[in-house]
């Protein structure tokens, strides 16, 4: 199968260090990822990286099995790759404006910023939320209004970093229970995490980044 997402090679370094050296990393489509590894080892700049959010070289990128140049970062990957930050910052509106900001900021029909909007809150379950202030929500309050924000944009990849690492009890689970939904709507994840019941999902491939290169486990 083609791979939806490829690099021959990605390669990061701080100065003289080397984080990471990756040959051939690939992602598949409508699959699910957990990205593992020390404290340190370059989770997050990995996925920051695929977001077009930190620079790194890389040589033979493809997306859909087409050649694609990372830099500057296309907007083809802009428009197909959605990061989702640790913890996620919400702009002070209103919880639905916020689920719908990037449907609004790409100047999308109100109709269907409306229709996009009641959906994902509903599958995020924070309809209810409608008219809090998102100011006080809860941390795992965030994280799901976080995902119905980037469910709006129908991402082909979305990028979750440690998605539960702030969460416990109902609220973890409660986000742990959307991924499979995500996968079977046909968006790839990648999740950088320790949390084990993301890692012991069913269908989720495992990677693990260590000493500078990625394990397929
Ligand atoms: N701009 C930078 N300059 C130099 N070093 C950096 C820079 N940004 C990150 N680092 C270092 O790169 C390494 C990888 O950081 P990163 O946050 O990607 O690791 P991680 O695997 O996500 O860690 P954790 O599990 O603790 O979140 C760390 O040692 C960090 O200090």
């Amino acid at each position: 199968m083609t791979p939806l997402l490829s690099f021959g090679r990605l390669h990061k370094r701080h100065g003289a260090h080397t984080l990471f050296d990756l040959r051939e990393f690939a992602l598949e489509s409508a699959s699910a990822y957990v990205l593992t590894g020390v404290n340190g080892a370059g989770k997050s700049t990995l996925l920051r990286i695929l977001a077009g959010l930190v620079h790194a070289d890389v040589e033979d990128v493809r997306f859909d099995g087409a050649p694609l140049p990372f830099r500057p970062y296309p907007r083809a990957l802009r428009d197909a790759i959605v990061y989702v930050h640790q913890h996620p910052v919400m702009f002070s509106t209103s919880v639905p404006a916020n689920v719908a900001y990037g449907l609004t900021a790409r100047g999308a029909p109100r109709a269907l910023i409306r229709e996009r909007v009641e959906e994902a809150m509903a599958w995020a379950r924070v309809t209810h939320l409608a008219g809090s202030d998102p100011a006080m929500l809860s941390g795992g309050e965030k994280q799901r209004v976080a995902l119905a924000r980037a469910r709006v944009l129908r991402p082909r990849v979305l990028l979750l970093d440690e998605p539960t690492s702030n969460l416990d009890g109902e609220a973890r689970e409660q986000v742990i229970a959307l991924i499979p939904t995500l996968t079977g709507a046909g968006t790839t994840v990648v999740m950088a995490c320790h949390d084990r019941d993301l890692i012991n999902l069913p269908d989720v491939r495992r990677l693990k980044l260590r000493d500078g290169h990625i394990e397929y486990r």
